[in-house]
């Protein structure tokens, strides 16, 4: 299995004393990996380390051989992704906001943004203004936006946060056939456990900071019935609870 993504001890202090520590972690071509943990776990740190958007402490990324700190645009070049709820000029139309995007992207071509607004179902939005559109249609154009330059490894969080559930399932969908027919990697933060259930080959747990817990979902759930039992009880033994799961 080709390895696209280590991660190797990494670990950010914010000011307050949160953040996450030694942080180890391995993405394999075709894998869909979901990530779990409590509010203010760490998940958007992680991924926000991953994408280069906040610098390491201590430890390393590195994106299809390239080490993020010391060739950023190298270790960027094949990823797409979508971090906190996705922010706009909203005065702007969905149209108008892609062909931006695009620009970014000498590979691009125009047509390419007719092809994801369709992908993410907003092709009769292209000439709207975003600001008049819902929460769960922003998070399809970051999506869109996301996906715009054929990305292999795509970097979620929180993507279906705001979708109806007509989104959350077209999302899954949508993920599913981009892992199967091009082939791409996810990474995806949620607390929709359920989902990630269903969406995923592999899972990692972090509370408090560090990844307690990984791995395949078909291996973890061997004499367990379901990820949400055993997320449940995974954070009852790093809470160093009884176990009532
Ligand atoms: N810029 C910052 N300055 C100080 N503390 C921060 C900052 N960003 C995050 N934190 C703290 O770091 C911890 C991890 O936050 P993070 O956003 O990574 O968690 P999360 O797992 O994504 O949470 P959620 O599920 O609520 O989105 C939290 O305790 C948060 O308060």
């Amino acid at each position: 299995m080709e390895c696209i993504a280590k991660l190797s001890g990494l670990t950010k202090e914010y000011r307050n004393g949160r953040g996450i520590r030694n942080v180890g972690l391995e993405l394999y071509k075709g894998d869909i990996y979901g990530l779990l943990g409590p509010n203010g776990a760490g998940k958007t740190t992680l991924l926000k380390m991953m994408t280069g958007l906040i610098a390491p402490k201590q430890g390393s990324v590195t994106l299809f051989g390239h080490n993020t700190e010391q060739s950023f645009a190298a270790a960027m070049s094949k990823v797409g992704c979508m971090i906190e709820s996705a922010d706009f000029y909203d005065y702007v139309t969905a149209g108008q906001y892609l062909k931006s995007v695009a620009s970014f992207y000498p590979n691009v071509q125009k047509e390419r943004i007719h092809e994801v607004l369709e992908i993410v179902g907003l092709t009769a939005n292209v000439k709207e203004k975003i600001r008049h559109f819902s929460t769960g249609m922003k998070q399809k154009l970051a999506l869109a936006a996301a996906i715009m330059p054929y990305p292999e490894l795509v970097i979620l969080d929180e993507p279906t946060n705001g979708l109806d559930i007509e989104g959350i399932v077209l999302f899954r969908e949508l993920v599913t056939r981009l892992s199967k027919t091009e082939g791409i990697t996810f990474i995806i933060s949620s607390h929709m456990i359920h989902e990630l259930e269903q969406l995923c080959n592999r899972v990692g747990i972090i509370y408090e900071g560090a990844l307690i817990q990984e791995g395949n979902v078909s291996e973890l759930l061997q004499d367990i019935p379901s990820l949400e039992q055993f997320y449940i009880g995974e954070l009852q033994k790093a809470k160093g609870g009884p176990r009532i799961v």
